[in-house]
């Protein structure tokens, strides 16, 4: 039996990637630095692979930013704005990317959004009408011959057409089907350039063919592919799939002359049945998605050897494969030196997944695997009931009931008295919450970590920030104030510091966009919440103004969805037990004179199903609830806000308005205002705040891009329910982009109210 592997991480164990395309980015390294640092990652990245037997190892899964865009660029999709700068490719690629203001011209970055229910994000392609898609780049071609020469044989990665033309925007007057042809041509160049180079397999990762299906997809699969494999030659052809099953299209996607088909047999619900149902064809190979690669448990083996027998029946030739990439997921235990042994063993990583695979692979190739060492520790490990439990937290949970989730009085009234309690000028001003984590804010943090300084110093520093920021954002004229986050190394990862029943660690890197990455908590056993959190420095911030400030939270879903979950209970549960200690926390801070609280669910559609006819069932009718939960028990005048971002939220925006917040903020410059639009049409009750300018960019937007930004926002939305901020938290920006942008988005703000008569 052979092994695969989708994808492997690309930002280094040690954040390798990270650190020089960020010192590129400032002109600290010199590009070849930068492209030296790629190459020795890719070639660790395959040795490490080749060392542990895998047999299929993916080439063209690196990447300086984004794989989506890679593919955007090796097509010839880049839009003219980016064309104009006249920079050199790889500036051309990062100002795509990020936007750029300089020199040679001021744009903005492309689309941002949410991968599939990951926390990943991926740059969304333009096409204009202009566009000709063309084979315009040598990416994957080079970085195939690069470990050729070190001696390994790749199957390159590609983002294949059905997926890049369901993810890319088209933003003239042609649509998708304008582009068939040429992106038919571009693909059938990549296979011939491949079969000319004597490669064997290539993938085509297609994860939009997971979700809803209808006819006219099926057409343009077969449209699409049909003329592509029939000029394949000796170049075989594997059709990767992942976060789901293929149940809407599987006769069509198996009927089609692919060499090797990849299903995903962890999230993909139907697979095994679909496969049982309806057979699979004898001449290709099926690739089984079996090792989670989004989630850090260890594989339980008897689960797999089980599933494996059941698909041996009908499938001749099998290869065991990772669910989906091992992007979302961290590099490897080794480099966890606290986490104690007892837990660890319960744990794989990118590399131990990859050792899993091997050992998976003597085990199913033994006459009987149930014999096999490996199988018995496993089986060993799968029987010990892990500690942790919390059976009064288990029990608040059990005896919910329905007015638990319900706040009084009703919207309509909370908003009245709000408007009177809070007297805040029509179009109030805000920002999302964190402020520049700067060189020495991280460094306070680490300092303290390491033991260098004392808590009293570490607080002390984090205090005087809060002063120096609250004095900052008192003179830019901002309505509602934060406290900035300081405090917080990320907005999730600090909450699980701070409750019990998480465990962290150290090096457990997870990339979320660009060279940005978190470090997703554990969650390990039953979540409590024994001391308050955020009161002390929320208290003292709100002591320094007059203004209200906002008291800031993270929601249980985002909580939930952002950290690695637990497999042993229900999402839905685990979720509740989150609500109810952050449930607590609201109330300590209201008890403590703060009057507005936000409860950040910037993740909230992460873990909805793919496909909608799964969306009650499985998480609806849990999430939003587990938001009303957290605050069903404040006061009247207690205001509520939340803030969502980078996700499509048409789709669900009621569910969105019936988690019954007073105020909403939303990422949407980054997507062209385009849930301005929703909002209106869905009779949106909450009030909102559109984001203005895109915070993932170091652009300093000018007053006249906010109020043009502004004005049309309100041909759609009530004055008196709009709030102006930017997108979202200003963590990963520098203080001399802040501060300009700031007073550039209040002088906008304050314009428009001018012209409002009174
Ligand atoms: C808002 N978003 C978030 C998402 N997911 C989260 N879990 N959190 C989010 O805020 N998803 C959607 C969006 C966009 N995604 C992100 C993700 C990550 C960042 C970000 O800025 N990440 C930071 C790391 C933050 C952190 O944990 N910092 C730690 C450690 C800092 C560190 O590296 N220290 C080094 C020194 C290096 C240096 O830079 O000086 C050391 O100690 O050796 C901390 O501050 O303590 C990142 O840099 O990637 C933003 C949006
Ligand atoms: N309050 C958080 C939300 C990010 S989604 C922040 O401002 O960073
Ligand atoms: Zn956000």
């Amino acid at each position: 039996m052979e092994t695969s592997v989708i994808g492997y991480p690309r930002v280094g164990a040690l954040r390798e990637l990270k650190f020089a395309t960020e010192n590129y980015l400032k002109n600290h390294l010199t590009k070849e630095r930068l492209q030296s640092t790629g190459l020795k990652l890719r070639e660790a990245h395959w040795k490490t692979q080749q060392s542990n037997g895998v047999d299929f190892i993916t080439s063209n899964d690196f990447s300086f930013y984004d794989n989506m865009l890679d593919t955007a660029v090796l097509l010839n999709v880049v839009p003219e704005r980016y064309r104009k700068l006249g920079l050199d490719i790889l500036d051309e690629y990062f100002a795509m990317a990020r936007g750029y203001q300089g020199e040679k011209g001021d744009v903005k970055a492309l689309a941002m959004k949410k991968w599939f229910n990951t926390n990943y994000h991926y740059m969304v392609p333009e096409m204009e009408d202009e566009t000709k898609i063309t084979l315009a780049g040598t990416k994957p071609f080079d970085e195939y011959l690069e470990a050729k020469k070190i001696g390994i044989e790749t199957k390159p990665s590609i983002i294949g057409p059905f997926t890049f033309l369901k993810l890319t925007k088209f933003s003239g007057q042609k649509e998708e089907r304008d582009f068939i042809s040429d992106i038919i041509q571009a693909y059938v160049d990549i296979i011939q350039k491949f079969e000319q180079l004597g490669t064997k397999w290539i993938q085509f990762e297609e994860p939009a063919l997971v979700m809803d299906i209808y006819e006219d997809d099926k057409k343009l699969v077969e449209k699409l592919y049909r003329p592509m494999l029939s000029t394949k030659g000796k170049l075989k052809v594997l059709l990767q799939t992942y976060f789901g099953d293929l149940r809407d299209c599987y006769r069509e996607v198996t009927d089609l002359p692919f060499d090797g088909i990849g299903l995903d047999f962890v999230e993909g619900n139907k697979s095994l049945n679909l496969i049982k149902k309806l057979g699979f064809p004898k001449d290709k190979k099926l690739f089984v998605g079996i090792v989670n690669g989004k989630n850090i448990w260890r594989n339980n083996y008897a689960t797999t050897v089980k599933i494996v027998k059941e698909l041996a029946e009908h499938c001749e030739k099998l290869v065991l494969s990772t669910a989906c990439s091992l992007l979302h997921v961290p590099y490897t235990l080794k480099n966890e030196n606290k986490l104690l042994k007892a837990h660890k063993k319960y744990f794989a990583f990118a590399d131990e997944k990859i050792t899993e695979l091997s050992q998976l692979k003597i085990v199913l190739s033994s006459k009987d695997p149930t014999l096999s060492d490996e199988y018995k520790k496993n089986i060993e490990l799968f029987s010990q009931k892990r500690a942790g439990q919390n059976s009064t937290v288990q029990s608040v949970v059990s005896t919910l009931h329905e007015q638990d989730f319900v706040r009084h009085p009703n919207f309509e009234k909370r908003e009245k008295i709000q408007k009177s309690t809070f007297d805040l000028p029509l179009l109030p001003t805000t920002t999302i919450g964190s402020l520049p984590q700067t060189t020495e804010v991280k460094e306070n943090r680490s300092k303290f970590k390491k033991g260098k300084i004392s808590f009293e110093q570490y607080t002390q520093f984090n205090k005087e920030k809060i002063a120096e920021w609250v004095s900052i954002q008192e003179k830019i004229g901002l309505d509602v104030l934060v406290h900035g986050e300081f405090e917080r190394n990320d907005m999730v990862e600090y909450f699980g510091e701070n409750l019990d029943g998480f465990l962290f660690t150290e090096n457990a890197w997870v990339q979320s966009y660009g060279t940005r990455c978190v470090k997703p908590p554990i969650i390990w056993g039953d979540i409590s919440r024994s001391k308050p959190i955020t009161v002390n420095y929320s208290v003292y911030a709100q002591s320094l103004t007059k203004k209200a400030l906002k008291g800031m939270l993270t929601g249980p879903v985002t909580i939930l969805n952002w950290s690695f979950p637990r497999e042993d209970i229900s999402l839905k549960d685990c979720a509740f037990q989150i609500s109810l200690a952050i449930k607590a926390e609201v109330l300590d801070l209201e008890a403590n004179g703060i009057r507005i609280i936000q409860i950040d669910e910037a993740a909230l559609r992460e873990k909805l199903p793919l496909r909608q006819s799964d969306w009650h069932s499985e998480y609806l009718d849990w999430a939003i609830p587990a938001f009303r939960l957290v605050h069903s028990s404040v006061k009247p005048d207690t205001q509520i806000h939340t803030h969502m971002c980078y996700s499509e939220f048409k789709d669900i925006i009621k569910n969105i308005d019936a988690m019954d917040a007073d105020v909403i903020t939303f990422e949407a410059a980054r997507s062209d205002l385009s849930i301005v639009d929703v909002l209106k049409e869905s009779g949106f009750k909450t009030e909102v705040g559109p984001g203005v300018y895109d915070i993932h960019s170091p652009r300093i937007p000018a007053v006249e891009e906010i109020k043009e930004a502004l004005e049309k926002i309100l041909t759609k939305i009530p004055l008196e329910k709009l709030w102006v901020n930017p997108d979202c938290g200003l963590k990963t920006r520098g203080e001399n982009e802040t501060i300009p942008s700031l007073e550039n988005l209040v002088a906008a703000a304050q314009k428009l109210r001018e012209r409002v008569p009174v």
